[in-house]
């Protein structure tokens, strides 16, 4: 049986961090509050998690069942979807938590292109998504395409052409990247159940300009109030006020990127702003200076 086609994903879906101890184990009594937090004060209610922000794959396939399972259950009867990352090197790994994400009640699964041996073309990158979908074919399949990472390049229009034949559970792509070209070829052709979201939450309107049907990114996570009322002016067609959010948000950025934002750094911002304990990141990724993340904050409170 394939996916229902009344669960797209619209609106803003927060990239969530993965909580640690300060002794880097992860720590899942975070992910309750975690969850009130965003319902309550963001106006989030759907979550991306193991993702990229949540640094999956610096963790273990066992880490990532855990959290996942915890995400779901906490999430149940709350949240509009959570949809697990589940891309790996290993295209059996990536079964592995696919089976895994059916089995806990997920609403989807997402992988990014494996990046130690790359997909050389579309048609690769194709295969080894249907491997990984065939392992929960009731799941909403998405792509997640973030070359920036991920140094797979390839063109998603391509990835996309024909493949609801190939993956039948295939409903759209989280598209982290700035070739608006290509992201406008995904929203002119895709099926009318797909949702093409976009990634890189710094330029979204243009995401929006260009068709896009939500957003999934890591910001959300503390300025998703904010970024509402953005996706608000611009469904009312208040550009104005749209863009002025943008501006915001790129200032916010800007500052950030010019002290080395990082996951890193972004997760010990969400800890300062939202008072939940997200602890330390994994390497390879390094704690920064309290001192910085005090900056980014003053520049949080000055520009929103
Ligand atoms: C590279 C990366 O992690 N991109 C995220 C989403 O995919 C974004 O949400 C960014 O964190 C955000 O746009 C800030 O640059
Ligand atoms: C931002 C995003 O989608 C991720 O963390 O994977």
């Amino acid at each position: 049986m394939a996916p229902a086609a009344d669960k797209k994903v619209t609106g803003l879906v927060a990239a969530t961090f993965t909580p640690f101890t300060t002794q880097g184990e992860i720590d899942t009594s975070v992910i309750g509050p975690y969850i009130d937090y965003l319902l309550e004060k963001q106006g989030i209610k759907s979550i991306f998690v193991n993702g990229t922000t949540g640094e999956s794959m610096s963790l273990t396939v066992a880490e990532r069942k855990v959290l996942a399972e915890e995400w779901c259950q906490k999430a149940k009867g709350r949240m509009d979807q959570v949809i697990v990352h589940v891309g790996c090197m290993s295209v059996k790994d990536s079964q592995d938590l696919a089976r895994h994400a059916a089995q806990i009640g997920a609403d989807g699964i997402a992988v990014i292109a494996p990046f130690f041996f790359k997909p050389r073309t579309a048609e690769t990158l194709r295969a080894f998504m249907k491997e990984v979908a065939s392992a929960a074919p009731n799941l909403p399949f998405y792509y997640y395409q973030i070359p920036g990472l991920t140094g797979v390049h390839v063109n998603v229009r391509d990835v996309i052409e024909g493949i609801e034949d190939l993956i039948p559970s295939f409903r759209g792509v989280k598209f982290t990247g700035s070739d608006l070209m290509d992201f406008g070829q995904c929203v002119s052709n895709c099926q009318p159940e797909w949702s093409v979201l976009y990634g890189v939450d710094e330029q979204l309107l243009a995401g929006l300009a260009m068709g896009a049907h939500g957003a999934v990114g890591s910001t959300y996570n503390y300025i998703g109030c904010h970024v509402n009322k953005l996706l608000s002016a611009f469904e009312k067609g208040d550009l104005v006020q749209a863009r002025s959010i943008q501006f915001k948000m790129q200032e916010l950025l800007s500052y950030a990127m010019k002290l080395g934002f990082d996951v890193g750094v972004n997760k010990q911002l969400m800890s300062e702003l939202s008072g939940l304990s997200l602890g330390p990141p994994r390497l390879p990724l390094t704690p920064c200076p309290h001192d910085r993340i005090e900056q980014i904050t003053q520049k949080y409170r000055t520009v929103f």
